[in-house]
Order: structure tokens, then sequence, then C-alpha cells
């Protein structure tokens, strides 16, 4: 029994750590030969997790075939990369762990829909929730939603990855726990946006609020649980993101709300802000569902720099009034 992580980043760096601190044989595939180099030299990831240091249970390669033998495999590249990296794998009759939140830019699908296709034998479950990675691989408390349409594998998995301090919740939704997660990530910029601005602590609460009523609205249409959307993995998620910089989606929105561009601020990022690619394609979702989310539509204005963020804080207060359940 192996497991095998996909992605070398913070997130999977953070989760190899938590399989192995339960004596799961781990190999983790990076894309970047330094990365592998440093898991496998020095027991560190300088690049996206510094100041932590790493089980030595870890073991990192460059070659996705090398992963071919474990029987699950924690995929944890950003959204928009998944289909190519599991291009490169196969995955029949293995369970997949789906870690990365956001939605496809082209397709509109979310990344179990993405799996679905890519890996027809493949098992999927989704995990996801409020944990920045850090935290997470520095072993502090940590709960998770863990999702599967098989109830019986997805006790197994939810038991496999749960330490003392990693908390593992099980749910049958999978398209409720991916929802929040994805739409999570652009409410968060709109709350950066919000504290880089100036325009204070009430006005982030009612946009986590409406943010929460749109992602419900949302979510619903696309067949999701509200019970999920009220738990870990979105209303738990979105609360986490929308209160601190160590979110690099809240981080950007803080630079927009400073008045700089988005060109800018996500020029040489190393770090993915996935919000900044889903707010697209999820208004265009949003639209073909006939969902309103003014919210991510003022997101998707500041990311193209079509409106100033005066101009859409003006937009957003003066719609029409209506009862909040609307
Ligand atoms: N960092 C965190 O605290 C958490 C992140 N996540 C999610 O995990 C996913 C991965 O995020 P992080 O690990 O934070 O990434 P990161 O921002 O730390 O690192 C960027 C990652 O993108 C990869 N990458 C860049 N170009 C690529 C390509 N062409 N093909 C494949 N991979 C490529 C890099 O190798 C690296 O693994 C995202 O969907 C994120 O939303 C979920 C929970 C927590
Ligand atoms: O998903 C996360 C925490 O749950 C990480 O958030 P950021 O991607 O905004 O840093």
């Amino acid at each position: 029994m192996k497991i095998g992580v996909i992605g070398g980043g913070a997130w999977g760096t953070a989760l190899a750590q938590v399989a192995a601190a339960g004596g799961e044989d781990v190999l983790l595939w990076a894309l970047e030969p330094d990365v592998v180099g440093s898991i496998n030299g020095s027991h560190t990831n300088p690049l996206y997790l510094p100041d932590v240091p790493l089980s030595p249970g870890i073991r990192a390669t460059g070659l996705l075939a090398d992963l071919s033998d474990s029987d699950a495999l924690l995929v944890v590249s950003p959204a928009q990369h998944v289909r190519a990296v599991l291009g490169g794998i196969d995955a029949d009759g293995r369970a997949l762990i789906l870690c990365a939140k956001g939605i496809e830019s082209g397709t509109q699908k979310l990344v179990s829909e993405i799996a679905e296709e890519m890996c027809p034998e493949a098992s999927i479950a989704v995990l996801s929730g409020p944990t920045f990675a850090a935290e997470v691989a520095k072993g502090l408390p940590t709960a998770v939603t863990l999702a599967c349409a098989d109830a019986a594998l997805g006790e197994r998995i939810a038991a496999r990855l749960a330490r003392p301090r990693f908390r593992t919740y099980g749910s049958a939704d999978v398209i409720g726990a991916e929802i929040g997660g994805a739409v999570k990530n652009v409410l968060a910029i709109a709350c950066g946006v919000v504290d880089g601005r100036g325009l204070g602590f009430n006005a982030r609460s009612a946009l986590i609020a409406r943010g929460f009523a749109e992602m419900t609205r949302f979510g619903v249409a696309r067949g999701a649980r509200p019970e999920t959307l009220a738990g870990l993995s979105g209303l738990g998620d979105l609360v986490l993101t929308c209160s601190s910089t160590q979110s690099r989606n809240f981080s950007l929105g803080k630079g927009l709300g400073e008045g700089r561009s988005a060109g800018d601020l996500l020029a040489d990022r190393r770090t993915v802000a996935e919000g900044a690619f889903t707010a697209p394609v999820l208004q265009q979702a949003a639209r073909a569902a006939g969902v309103e989310m003014p919210v991510v539509d003022a997101v998707c204005a500041l990311l193209t720099g079509a409106m100033t963020v005066d101009a859409v804080v003006e937009d957003l207060l003066s719609r029409p009034l209506r009862p909040e359940a609307h």
C-alpha cells in the first residue's frame, strides 16, 4: 500500500506530511527538479512550504510514472493543470483523492468531472475544507470534508488519512464539496478588496454572508446539498480564506483594493491564486444556469480592470433592495 501525491506545491507537500505521519509509504511527484531535490536531500520544500521540516518518510520524484504502484493518489495540482497531469498517469482501479479547488476554464468542469473523463475506471473522492497548508504541515488542529459517492470507500479513505490533529468528516456529496472550495476562492478575493480599500469589518461580514448566499444558489443549481455548503468545505473554508492574508486569494484582493492591477499582482507569482482562474468561468457557468452572483461579477470586473474598486462597491450597494432570502 502506497500513497502517491501529484503536486509538490504547498498543499501537496502538507498532505504528504499528513500521510507520512501515519506511517504511510509516500511518494510525491513534483514538476520542479528543485523541489524533488530538496525533499529528497534535506527534507524541506523551500520553494513552496518554507520553514517546515518534512518527514524523512516522504520521497519525491520528477517522473509521474513512478507513482504507478500507489493504490491511492492525492491529486494536488492546480485545477487548470489537473487534466494534463491525469493524462500522464494510469489511474485505473485506484482511488483518486482530488484536492484542488477550482473550475476548469473553457469546459466549466469541476475537478471530479475532469477526473471522471480522464480516468473512468478510477474511484473518485474529494478532500476539501479550511486548510492553510503551513498550519497542516506543522500539525496544528484541522478538520476536512472527505466526500465520496461510494460510502464504504469514503469511510476507508477518511480513516486512512485521519490523524490525531487532522480530522476527516465523511460526506456523499462530491459536487457540494467541490463547489464550496471553488467558489470561496473568488469570494476571498472580494474580501481582500474590502480589506485593501479599508471598507471595514461590517462590510467584510456582509460580503461573507451574501457571498455564501451566492455559493448556495449556484451549488444547489449544480446539484450540491445545502448542508455540505454550510459545512467545512463551504462556509468553513469561506470564513478561513476571507479572514487572513495567509490566503493567496485574499492577498490578491487586498492588492486590488490598494489600487494595483491584477496583471501586476499575478505577474511572476509562483504560487497559485485559484480564484483568479475560477472567477470568469464561474461567472459563465452561473449565467448559463440562470444564477445571479453579483459578488462574483464584481470580482470579474476588477480582475479584468473593467471597473474601479469604488465603482464596483457603488454598484453592489445600489442594487435594488430585496428580501434577504432571495
Ligand atoms: N496552499 C493551501 O493552503 C491549499 C491549497 N489548496 C489547493 O491545492 C491546489 C494546489 O495549490 P498549492 O499546493 O497551494 O500550489 P502552490 O501555489 O503552492 O504551488 C503551485 C503549484 O503549481 C504547480 N504547477 C505550476 N505549473 C504547472 C503545470 N504546468 N503543470 C502542473 N503543475 C504545475 C507547481 O508545480 C506547484 O505544485 C490548488 O487548487 C489550491 O487551491 C487546497 C487547500 C489548501
Ligand atoms: O484553500 C485554502 C485554505 O483552505 C488556501 O487558500 P488560498 O489558496 O487562498 O491561499
